[in-house]
């Protein structure tokens, strides 16, 4: 139940506009068993008017009929437009609120969930959060406001009649949903982990295309998708059933509500005490009042899949991120790195850097070589701070990074790494990404510094030419250089370089090279490479997992 508070602490901000669709629902139904009712009562009396047994003004009661009809109408247009703008709302703001949830869980604790398994958290499962107001929230006040409406009317005229639409209601409203939930149970999880896999699984044919193609697999793969497909088809047809049968027992107990008002009334009606069109009133205005809870067996087969989305995305957004803020942050006197004894292994597997020591001085640059496994990335994630050692510390600048503010650190320290991180946005927008308010002056400028500003000016759109999804329009070296210009966008004084120049033909290392040379001047390097060109930048280096060179 802990998720139905906090989902519903999450629509608080909404809590006015949901309110606004429920009050509408509930004129929506009132009007419908009004209508019902009053027509009942009308037609009764014109025809017994007809048969000259009584008197009827006939126009207000006829211009009754066509009000509610409007209101009916009307209001239902209206439930619809605020309930859908209060689900957009909600949708709106959870969608940055799981984001900036994630943020500080990047990239230490996101690292075991597949790319795909996030999209779908981030896509389905928020998605299928709307259906806890639209389908379940909204719905589930409605029905118990205008259930204790009705009963409360019909009570004023015939006390039996309000007895047993009170049963019926409990009935249609809580047993039958009890059921369908029942019906469903477990329903929920299978359906969002095969969303997530459909999900996941489209993501991997869509991005590995060329692959697959050269693999000759494709015909796999696609076997494999429509295996989701059908297991997501497979997930979906419990629920789907549930609900549509409470939708016909629902139905089946409205019909038997009609039935018992008749059958309440008889006596009275053939005593004479009952008049004939409050006879018909009831028995129809009964009838109707089962829409007051129609809704809800197919909020209660949603249930469960709600809940499931919402255990999953809370699962995630309450992990404690790797590393903490400062409570009284420091500012670094300096830029000057070092690993003092550092011990680290990531959770619980074996140690990866075992009493590491390294100093590297301000403004010089160092490489760090060393045997694939040996820890290279692992020392620059910590000084990223996006783990904190076991043992020992690692300092910029003299401070403990544990006691610099992560806004700080990330001022100080600008990375390249060997796959540049490049957005389906222009160019301009891709270097804006590290300073926002950069003018085009300054882009140029960086980009003559990282060697691209000639090839970008040769593109038809210059600046504004769209990258694409994660930069495809570059070429490898094209999009190692914007990387660099980035970089020197971020103006940081430490800079850190994962394998800048791997994959790269000697041709376009030696550009890289040089566009690194310009970025390097000044500042406090930290390379990782093998290559001897680029070991060529450094001024000294060290070999980790290996003797000092
Ligand atoms: N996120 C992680 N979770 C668990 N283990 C990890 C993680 N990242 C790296 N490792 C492990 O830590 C060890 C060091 O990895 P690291 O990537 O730092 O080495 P490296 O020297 O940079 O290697 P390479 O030259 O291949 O990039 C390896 O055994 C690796 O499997």
């Amino acid at each position: 139940m802990t998720e139905v508070r906090r989902l519903l602490r999450l629509c608080h901000p909404m809590r006015w506009k949901i309110a606004l669709g429920v009050l509408l629902s509930v004129i929506v139904i009132l009007s419908n068993v009004a209508l019902m009712a009053v027509s009942g009562w009308f037609i009764t009396a014109m025809a017994l008017a007809g048969l000259g047994k009584m008197t009827l003004e006939f126009f207000t009661p006829a211009a009754g009929i066509r009000g509610l009809a409007l209101l009916r109408s009307g209001a239902r247009y209206l439930e619809r437009l605020v309930s859908h703008d209060a689900t957009l709302a909600v949708l709106a703001r959870l969608r940055p609120w799981f984001y900036k949830k994630l943020v500080p869980l990047a990239p230490a604790r996101l690292q075991g969930l597949r790319h795909g398994d996030l999209l779908a958290r981030i896509r389905s499962d928020i998605d299928a959060l709307d259906t806890f107001h639209l389908r379940i929230l909204g719905p589930g006040l409605a029905a118990l406001i205008s259930s204790v409406i009705i009963v409360a009317a019909f009570a004023l005229v015939s006390p039996g009649v309000a007895v047993m639409t009170a049963l019926g209601l409990l009935l249609a409203g809580v047993a039958v949903p009890l059921l369908v939930r029942r019906a469903t149970l477990g329903a929920g999880s299978a359906l969002s982990s095969a969303r997530a896999e459909l999900q996941s699984g489209t993501g991997d044919l869509t991005r590995g295309f060329e692959e697959l193609r050269v693999l000759n697999a494709t015909g796999a793969q696609i076997d494999r998708l429509r295996a989701l497909s059908l297991r997501l088809i497979a997930a979906q047809r419990r629920p789907a059933w549930a609900a549509a049968a409470g939708t016909a027992l629902t139905n089946g107990v409205g019909q038997a509500m009609t039935l018992g008002a008749a059958l309440i009334l008889l006596p009275g009606a053939a005593a004479g005490e009952v008049s004939g069109p409050i006879f018909a009133m009831l028995v129809l205005g009964a009838m109707a009042s089962v829409e007051a809870v129609s809704s809800l067996p197919g909020a209660f087969a949603a249930w469960d899949a709600t809940l499931a989305s919402a255990r999953r995305i809370f699962a995630l957004t309450d992990q404690t991120p790797a590393v903490s803020e400062p409570a009284m942050p420091e500012t670094p006197r300096g830029n000057a790195v070092r690993f003092e004894d550092v011990h680290f292994a990531y959770d619980g597997g074996s140690p990866v850097l075992d009493g590491f020591d390294l100093t590297l001085q301000e403004g010089r640059c160092l490489a760090l070589t060393g045997p694939t496994g040996a820890g290279k990335s692992t020392v620059l994630a910590l000084l990223q701070r996006f783990h904190d050692p076991d043992r020992g510390f690692v300092s910029l600048g003299g401070t403990d990074l544990r006691r610099i503010a992560d806004a700080t650190l990330r001022q100080r320290i600008a990375v390249v790494e060997q796959q540049v991180q490049l957005f389906n946005a222009t160019i301009a927008e891709n270097l804006r990404l590290a300073r926002p308010d950069a003018d085009e002056d300054r882009l140029w400028q960086v980009l003559e510094q990282a060697q691209l500003a000639a090839e970008i000016r040769a593109m038809p759109e210059g600046l504004k030419t769209r990258l694409g999804e994660l930069g495809t329009r570059l070429s490898g070296g094209q999009a190692r250089r914007l990387g660099i210009a980035r970089a020197l966008l971020v103006d940081a004084p430490v800079l850190l370089l994962d394998e800048p120049t791997e994959g790269l033909d000697s041709a376009t290392e030696a550009q890289v090279i040089a566009a690194l040379a310009t970025l390097i001047r000044g500042r406090t390097v930290l390379l990782v490479t093998h290559r001897p060109q680029a070991l060529a930048l450094a001024d000294r280096q060290v070999v980790i997992g290996g003797a000092r060179a």
